[in-house]
Parts: C-alpha cells; sequence; structure tokens
C-alpha cells in the first residue's frame, strides 16, 4: 500500500500555473492538495517552475518566472525641470515644474482607475522612461538595484496593486507591481 500524501509531501508534478481572473496575473494551483499560492512553491526548481503546466502561456516574457526575493513592476514616469536627466524619448527638454509634473500624472492616475490593461496602454504613450516601449514593465529585479523610494514603494505593494503617486531623483512616479 502506497504511502498516504500528506500535506508536507505534496507531489509537486502536481503544481500548474493559472491566471487569477481579479487581480489578471499568474498564480500556483496544487491539482493533488487544492492548494493555490501567489509565490512559486519552494521546493520546485527554475527549471521546474518554468517547465510547469500554464506557465509559459502565463508568465509572458518566456514564462520566466521571478526568482524568490525579486519583484517585478511597471511604472509610468513623468519627468520635470528637476529631473537627474530632464530629457526622454518623449520630449528632449523637459521644463515642467514638479508641481505640474504631478498634477499631469494624477490625470493619468485617475484615467487609470486601477486598471493593469489601462495602465500599459498610458505608460506606452506617456511614460518619460524608455521603459515606456514596454508598457511600463522594467523587468525583475532585487533590493540596492532601483532607487531606493522606488525599491520601497514596489516591495510595500501586494502583486496587482498600484502605488499613488511617488517621487524620485528621476521625476514622479505611479508603479504597478506585477510580480
Ligand atoms: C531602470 N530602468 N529600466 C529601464 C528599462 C527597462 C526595460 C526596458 C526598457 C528600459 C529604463 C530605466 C531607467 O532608469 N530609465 C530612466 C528613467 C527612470 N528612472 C527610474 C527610477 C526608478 C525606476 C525606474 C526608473 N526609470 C530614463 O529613461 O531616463
Amino acid at each position: 500500500d502506497d504511502v498516504p500524501m500528506n500535506k508536507f509531501t505534496r507531489d509537486s508534478t502536481s503544481w500548474e500555473v493559472r491566471l487569477s481572473n481579479s487581480r489578471r496575473i499568474p498564480y500556483f494551483f496544487n491539482t493533488e492538495t487544492q492548494e493555490s499560492t501567489w509565490e512559486p512553491p519552494a521546493d520546485l526548481s527554475q527549471e521546474q517552475i518554468q517547465n510547469l503546466p500554464g506557465a509559459a502561456e502565463h508568465f509572458g516574457g518566456g514564462g520566466k518566472a521571478v526568482p524568490a526575493g525579486n519583484v517585478q513592476a511597471s511604472h509610468l514616469l513623468v519627468k520635470h525641470r528637476d529631473s537627474r536627466r530632464p530629457s526622454s524619448w518623449k520630449e528632449k527638454n523637459i521644463t515642467r515644474s514638479k508641481e505640474e509634473a504631478i498634477e499631469i500624472l494624477r490625470g493619468y492616475q485617475a484615467e487609470i482607475n486601477g486598471s493593469p490593461e489601462k495602465f500599459a496602454e498610458l505608460a506606452k504613450v506617456h511614460s518619460d522612461c524608455s521603459s515606456a516601449k514596454s508598457g511600463g514593465d522594467l523587468g525583475p529585479f532585487g533590493r540596492g538595484q532601483m532607487q531606493k523610494p522606488f525599491e520601497d514603494a514596489t516591495y510595500s505593494l501586494n502583486i496587482g496593486e498600484m502605488s499613488d503617486i511617488i517621487s524620485t531623483d528621476s521625476g514622479v512616479h505611479i508603479v504597478l507591481r506585477t510580480a
């Protein structure tokens, strides 16, 4: 008689990646135990995670999951004349004040109204960051890589949540955490 499968010896081959309807981001579901989790199961290697049923479909960029401890975010940046580099793909010489930049970003924030699809659409057109080309997606990053206010805002968000307006040396941003 085979050893009963209990919660702690769950069969790692029973995981699959599904898309959460409410947050429209991938999560992990174990068909053996019916468990679901936002975080990649710790007992799976990167290789195993990327080969799970649904990974390629739901992880978008080549089925790459984000390494544990790292996060992924998109942002919409509006630069101003005091930005570290007051120039962007959109505008060679940015002269608006920080106050004007905040007002402009408030307008986008209202239009986005919490929708991830709308966020990517507006970031593509309006963000002063070169990541505008990818709908504001910056890819995965860990602690110590981005300017501190941006890092802290991202790590304080739950996956699928958007920040209020934050300020860095680059300008003012709205952040959407995606992983
Ligand atoms: C950090 N980073 N990643 C990209 C990027 C990522 C993916 C695809 C294309 C560009 C651009 C940047 C970047 O620093 N862009 C700067 C603006 C900027 N400043 C930031 C500060 C924090 C986070 C993102 C930020 N983006 C620029 O274009 O002047």
